[in-house]
């Protein structure tokens, strides 16, 4: 059976980013599973929920590469997953592939967002090339994104994304009725450490600060974006103010623990201050914005190095 992964074009890290790709199989048959993960594993990381349910708290936790999501199912059905799943912003560019027994629902699975459907009995050939396909077209657009949505320097998204991200989560809360936080992060007395120690110097600690935030964000669907210069902004979604308020804790604990010395700073090394605010009581996005800069601001007369809310 010549299923090659190899021939996906001639782009060696794309072999191996596909190689490293997470397939989710949504299919409550577990001989079907069985057949699926048979074909698929060897290409791809697969991983199998066996229910609607369960695929939606599954991706409250993981984010992957592509969905096989099978259309008839005990309890939530496919159609009605794949129109959950869609709506929520980290999801929302994931393919969905439908499999299914009939061409009834054709029409319904192009219209809830699948990006393709197989047809049962399916063969090998067929779910590998179509998983293939997909998954490369996803690793190339995720590709161009990044270069439109990240920053040069430090590698976390910038401005252009946040701009397009706040207005997805913001929408999400209000549907689902949640809370999100949004927290100003701007380094303490940065003029003054670029004057000391060189702009070359400050760009190192701009890149190692803006990795500190992103490895202190436990969930995949908190984002750290590079707001312009060393200010940055994280979203949290789902998150209210008490976890928001434990989060950004942990993020000045975790750049002061960095130890960078900054004789220029009254704390002797580098710090950062913060503002945060969330939808309850606000607007929305706009909004939220503003009053997070004001609360750092505040942060800023009060002595820096802290939050404030
Ligand atoms: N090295 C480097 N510096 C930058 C970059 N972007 C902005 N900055 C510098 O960050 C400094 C920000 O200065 P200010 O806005 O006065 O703030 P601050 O000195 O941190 O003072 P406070 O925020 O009040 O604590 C300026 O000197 C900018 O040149 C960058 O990409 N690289």
């Amino acid at each position: 059976m010549g299923l090659n992964t190899q021939s996906v074009g001639n782009n060696e890290n794309l072999i191996i980013e596909l190689f490293e790709s997470k397939v989710l199989v949504v299919e409550d048959q577990p001989l079907n599973v069985l057949l699926l993960k048979r074909i698929l594993s060897n290409h791809f990381k697969v991983e199998s929920v066996e229910s609607g349910e369960a695929a939606i708290k599954w991706c409250e936790n993981h984010t992957p590469d592509l969905i096989l999501l099978d259309i008839v199912m005990d309890g939530m059905g496919g159609i009605e997953t794949c129109k959950y799943l869609k709506s929520l912003p980290e999801i929302s560019n994931v393919p969905i592939i439908f499999i299914t027994s009939s061409h009834e629902n054709e029409d319904t699975c192009w219209d809830v967002g699948g990006v393709d459907f197989i047809q049962k009995p399916f063969t090998k050939k067929t779910v590998f090339n179509r998983v293939k396909t997909h998954l490369t077209i996803k690793l190339q657009r995720d590709k161009l994104t990044n270069l439109v949505f990240l920053d040069s320097l430090t590698g976390v998204f910038n401005r252009r994304y946040f701009d397009t991200h706040i207005e997805k989560v913001d929408l999400n809360a209000k549907r689902m009725n949640e809370d999100y936080a949004l927290i100003f992060i701007d380094i303490d007395f940065f003029k003054q450490f670029n004057d000391i120690y060189g702009h070359l110097e400050g760009d190192k600690e701009l890149k190692i600060v803006a990795q500190t935030i992103q490895k202190t964000l436990k969930r995949p669907r908190d984002v750290v974006i590079r707001f312009g210069g060393e200010e940055f902004v994280i979203v949290l979604p789902s998150t209210d103010l008490k976890g928001s308020i434990l989060v950004t804790e942990d993020v000045i604990k975790n750049i002061s623990a960095l130890n960078i010395p900054h004789s220029g700073s009254n704390f002797k090394h580098l710090t950062v201050s913060a503002g945060i605010a969330t939808l309850r009581g606000l607007k929305g996005e706009t909004e939220i914005l503003k009053v997070a800069d004001d609360k750092l601001y505040i942060s800023k007369q009060l002595g820096r190095n802290r939050l404030s809310y």
